[in-house]
């Protein structure tokens, strides 16, 4: 099978600093694919070479076999590259559904946006497609509210709304989990588990390992921008290479250096509450309690 999207050798970097470092990836139709790493080894990063903000110095990042380096970001939108961002993105004083609807300018016209504005009541497709993202997020309660003030759960869960009504084929989540409270959190992680077109092609940056774990069928660990493992996620999350990558070298690691045999890679680090992002974004707390 081939893959839906493969970076083959990609490399990037910011004046004289390599940020990606002849990177392969490959994320198969209709997987789920974690992409792992400690802070600055290049996640992001990634996903804006995947996304079309930075193009590669070297290497080539092919959708379905075809060569999108040279394919502006708009026009990767309508190839079926969709994405969310680490930072939420909301329109405060837009109501869900609207908040929602606006990923939709990306495959409706500039005429027929004005002719019939998005949140009209003849963009009667659009609508329907608005509310059935909404209803996939769990969102049908809060459709008509104003996205100000819900709880930061909810607002994670409108912007993943709004690129599914992008249409993506590869759906990009950047930190889906990050600043979630617990129940928030099991909340997405049951919804992603089960609400995702299966034919979807998802590639999710996450902190939350346990999280990654539940939803990935493959993860891909990267640190100063090279890939330090791959392959299942219990197996990848227990590679020394990742363990020592998040939690530094230790005296175990430095004795599996000098001969001692490392850790079996089917033994499944536990995530430490620690290790795991679980700030919010800022200005979280706000709409939290506002609940
Ligand atoms: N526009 C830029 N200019 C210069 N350096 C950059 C730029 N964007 C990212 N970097 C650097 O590239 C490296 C990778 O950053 P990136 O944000 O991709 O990491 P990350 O793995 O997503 O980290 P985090 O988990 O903290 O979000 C970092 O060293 C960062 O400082």
């Amino acid at each position: 099978m081939k893959p839906k999207l493969f970076l083959h050798g990609v490399t990037l970097a910011f004046g004289g600093l390599t940020v990606i470092d002849s990177l392969d990836i490959q994320v198969m139709p209709g997987s789920r694919t974690g992409l792992i790493g400690p802070n600055g080894a290049g996640k992001t990063t990634v996903f804006n070479l995947i996304s079309g903000v930075y193009r590669p110095n070297a290497g080539e990042i092919l959708l379905d076999d075809e060569a999108i380096d040279a394919v502006p970001l708009d026009r990767r939108v309508r190839l079926g590259i969709g994405r969310t961002f680490q930072n939420l993105r909301m329109m405060k004083h837009l109501t869900v559904l609207e908040n929602i609807m606006l990923g939709q300018h990306t495959h409706v016209g500039l005429w027929q946006r004005m002719l019939v504005p998005l949140n009209s009541p003849f963009n009667r497709a659009g609508l329907t497609e608005t509310r059935a993202a909404a209803q996939l997020m769990g969102l049908s309660a809060h459709a008509d509210l104003l996205a100000d003030g819900l709880p930061y759960g909810v607002q994670k869960r409108i912007e993943i709304a709004r690129a599914l009504v992008t249409r993506p084929r590869l759906l990009l989540l950047d930190e889906p989990a990050a600043g979630l409270n617990s129940s928030e959190r099991d909340e997405l992680l049951s919804i992603l588990l089960t609400q995702l077109p299966k034919e979807m092609s998802v590639l999710i940056v996450e902190h939350d390992v346990a999280f990654v774990s539940s939803l990935c069928d493959h993860v891909v660990a990267l640190n100063f921008g090279r890939k330090i493992a791959e392959g299942r996620a219990e197996a990848v999350c227990s590679h020394p290479a990742v363990i020592e990558a998040y939690l530094g070298k230790d005296d175990d690691a430095a004795d599996a250096d000098a001969g001692v045999p490392a850790p079996a890679l089917d033994e499944t680090i536990v995530p430490q509450e620690s290790d795991q992002k679980s700030e919010r974004a800022p200005g979280a707390e706000r709409g939290t309690h506002a609940a």
